[in-house]
């Protein structure tokens, strides 16, 4: 597969094209692979996974059963304790605190939506450095996949991956998965169905997930509020919305109104998503298929959307592609192309092409934890620009450059450290903020 050629999809129209496309293009094959090679299964449960029968003649494969547990409708079922959690968490921050922004944002998304998903037995709580080791692994992850003996070519990843895979076996030895969120507990009867039962497995399986469930959300809430917190102008805008129209009653913020009667905001959501979230959908073509009618995708070959020159481009986007637009999505979800002033016209006349935005993917595979998504980090954003002050300290910039070699398969990271101090906002001092869906 990763010595296959590939062709990359560049214009909306075409990616369009790629999401109707019929099942002889999936997503399937490239997740168990790429799956296998991040968390270095042994080759028996690698075959499992990548075996398009399930094991049997005319059976299911794993992942299409997957998909029956993984629906966007059972991952917003953890809503609502997340958000409880993200509530706490908000709550126990220390007026006057110094933080490094990214790890502050990273450890509450991380701590609440450990907690949701994988239950109050989950290893991270009962290891608190554990998350270290975690984050050691995500970012070597590249070097983990490509790398030939990974183990010792990419030890410090490779060490956190194993430190991990061992806390999780732990977990699932003690059957701490019986308190996790039931979409857990199905993946996991699954996995016994389907003959995985080695536990050191099961663990590696389950930090596979902690990668979905834990990297992107905190990473887009952390250049949301570096983007936000720079602008002051924009922090006051968004501060003056948020106030009088999800603000319930005293520190009650709630998601519905956030997301229904909010626009600024959402649109804000959105453009951090296009400039660090370009996101790849790859698919695996099992027989030659015609695309649009137009091109021949041979058999055998991968397909992918080349997501950052469509969220990069200027015809499409206009001559300020490249700088954060607070109100890029205000009149259209879909992002309008600015003037030639760079103003963005206030009707839907300019609205780009649905598939131009690829955060989430597309097609039968978008990301099912979209919704979820979107509920933490616009939650937790909105309840940190109301509650504090932030102020960039010891010489740090907000906005620090991204690290732009790692997408497709992930929001980009920031280079360099940000920190903040964080101040609790004479008018809520005393308040105890709730979120609630
Ligand atoms: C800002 C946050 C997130 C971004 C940018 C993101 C992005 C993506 C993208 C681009 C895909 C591939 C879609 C395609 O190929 O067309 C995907 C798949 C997936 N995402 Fe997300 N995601 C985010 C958050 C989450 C969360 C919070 C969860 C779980 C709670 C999640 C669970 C998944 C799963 C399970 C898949 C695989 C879907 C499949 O196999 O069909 N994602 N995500």
């Amino acid at each position: 597969m990763w010595t296959s050629r590939m062709y990359m999809v560049a214009s909306p129209e075409l990616c369009s094209a790629l999401q109707r496309a019929p099942s002889t293009l999936s997503l399937d094959p490239v997740i168990s692979e790429i799956t296998s090679r991040m968390v270095d299964l042994n080759p028996r449960t690698a075959s499992i996974l990548r075996d398009p029968s399930g094991g049997q003649d005319g059976g299911v494969s794993l992942y299409k059963q997957s998909h029956s547990i993984l629906t966007p409708q059972t991952l917003t079922d953890g809503s609502d304790i997340q958000l409880g959690y993200l509530g706490q968490l908000v709550n126990d921050v220390k007026d006057g605190s110094e933080v490094e922004l990214f790890r502050f944002v990273r450890k509450k998304i991380c701590d609440a939506s450990n907690r949701t998903f994988f239950g109050p037995k989950n290893p991270f709580e009962k290891y608190p450095d554990l998350l270290d080791s975690f984050w050691d692994w995500e970012s070597g992850i590249i070097p983990i996949m490509v790398g030939f003996f990974p183990r010792i070519t990419a030890r410090k990843a490779y060490q956190g991956l194993m430190t991990c895979a061992k806390a999780f076996a732990e977990y699932i030895e003690v059957e701490g998965y019986r308190e996790a969120h039931y979409f857990l507990q199905n993946r996991n009867s699954l996995h016994l169905q389907h003959g995985i039962t080695d536990t050191i497995e099961r663990g590696k399986l389950d930090v596979s997930m902690g990668l979905a469930i834990n990297v992107n959300a905190s990473i887009t809430t952390f250049w949301l509020l570096s983007n936000v917190f720079s602008r002051p102008e924009l922090l006051s805008r968004l501060r003056y919305e948020i106030r009088k129209n999800a603000l319930l009653g005293p520190g009650l913020l709630s998601f519905e109104c956030l997301r229904q009667s909010c626009p600024f905001l959402n649109s804000v959501y959105r453009e951090t998503l296009r400039l660090y979230a370009p996101m790849g959908s790859p698919r695996w073509v099992a027989a030659d298929t015609m695309l649009a009618d137009t091109y021949l995708v041979r058999k055998g070959t991968l397909v992918q959307t080349a997501s950052n020159a469509l969220h990069q481009n200027r015809e499409l986007w206009g001559p300020d592609v490249e700088s954060f637009k607070p109100n890029r999505f205000l009149y259209s979800i879909n992002g309008s192309k600015t003037n030639p002033d760079g103003s963005v016209p206030e009707d839907k006349a300019h609205a780009l092409h649905p598939a131009t935005f690829r955060s989430f993917g597309g097609g039968k595979h978008m990301c099912p934890g979209r919704h979820f998504a979107q509920c933490e980090i616009i939650s937790l954003s909105a309840v940190l620009l109301l509650a504090f002050d932030m102020e960039a300290i010891d010489g740090t910039d907000w906005n620090p450059p991204p690290d732009t070699k790692r997408t497709p398969i992930s929001v980009m990271r920031p280079l360099k450290e940000l920190k903040v101090r964080l101040q609790r906002r004479k008018e809520f001092e005393n308040i105890k903020w709730k979120l609630e869906l």
